[in-house]
């Protein structure tokens, strides 16, 4: 099987994408593709597959399937590289226009350098804060600092659904932060039903922040677009910063500027790149 992809990144956060416009891949062998392309040795190497697609609901739509073959509801970094690959190819004739995910529908503006899209904004709409929303198990209440004990660690967890669901957690130094120690574990904790992406935060001041991430799915990567999401909500909920201004979240591949609005809505702001493009050659 002969698949021509593209290959874009969010600051370091790669993907493999197939444009479903001109190509088209049977859904029964999703999860095993996107096992296969993610594989850095057999494949070509990525944090995922994501799939770019027609739709009646919105300009563009957006799946996106994790290494490890699971698919998850949302993917900030995705949605910038998608908006970048739609202007760019073509399948949008405008600057400003509708992406589908699994979460809901989000708008995304281009902002060009010359032809070439260098930087994206997404409304990433509303986050969702209430357990069963997470979800995790327990009451309905919102999930803000609470005690949160992991192989004997005492933690404070801040949990936020960006459409896909996140676990925050605060620590005084990011170098020091349990990201592989404690990450493969929180994310598989039976209080989360459906897994969860842990986020590690260093708040460096109200307006700056380290972030560190164990993705569900795709173990560390080097930015995660719905965690800086959500790692901004959860420190605006924290006292740790505000709503309505700006705030840089340095990932490990590069800075994303997150502002959680008045109105409840998020916005990303970050740039999306292209890598390269090729045909998967894929013996099933
Ligand atoms: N890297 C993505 C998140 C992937 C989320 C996925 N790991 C899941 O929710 O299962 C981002 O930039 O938002």
């Amino acid at each position: 099987m002969e698949i021509p992809y593209t290959k874009m990144h969010g600051l370091g956060n790669s993907y493999i994408f197939l444009d479903l416009f001109s190509f088209s891949v049977e859904e029964s062998v999703l999860v095993e593709l996107a096992k296969k392309v993610s594989d850095i040795n057999t494949g070509i190497g990525s944090d995922g597959l994501i799939l770019i697609h027609p739709t009646a609901a919105a300009d563009v739509g957006m799946r996106i399937f994790n290494k490890d073959g699971s698919e998850g509801k949302n993917c900030g970094n995705g949605l910038r590289c998608v908006a970048k690959y739609a202007f760019e190819n073509n399948l949008v004739n405008k600057t400003q226009f509708v992406i589908e995910t699994r979460a809901g529908n989000v708008t995304a503006e281009v902002f060009l350098d010359g032809d070439v899209v260098e930087e994206v904004t997404v409304d990433m709409g509303k986050p969702t804060l209430n357990r069963r929303g997470i979800p995790m198990l327990g009451n309905d209440e919102t999930v803000i600092s609470e005690a949160f004990e992991v192989s004997h660690h005492p933690l404070e967890l801040t949990a936020v659904s960006m459409g896909n669901p996140h676990a925050v957690f605060f620590v005084e130094d990011i170098d020091e932060a349990p990201l592989y120690d404690l990450g493969p574990l929180i994310t598989n904790d039976e209080r989360f039903p459906e897994g969860v992406n842990v986020e590690f935060i260093e708040i460096i001041s109200e307006t700056e922040m380290h972030f560190r991430v164990w993705e569900r799915g795709s173990g560390v990567t080097q930015a995660c677009g719905t965690g800086a999401c959500a790692a901004a909500v959860a420190s605006i909920l924290n006292g740790y910063a505000q709503k309505d201004t700006e705030i840089c979240v340095h990932l490990s591949g590069g800075d994303l500027f997150i502002k959680w609005a008045a109105d409840g809505r998020v916005w990303m702001r970050g740039k999306a790149e292209t890598t390269t493009t090729g045909t998967f050659y894929w013996k099933r």
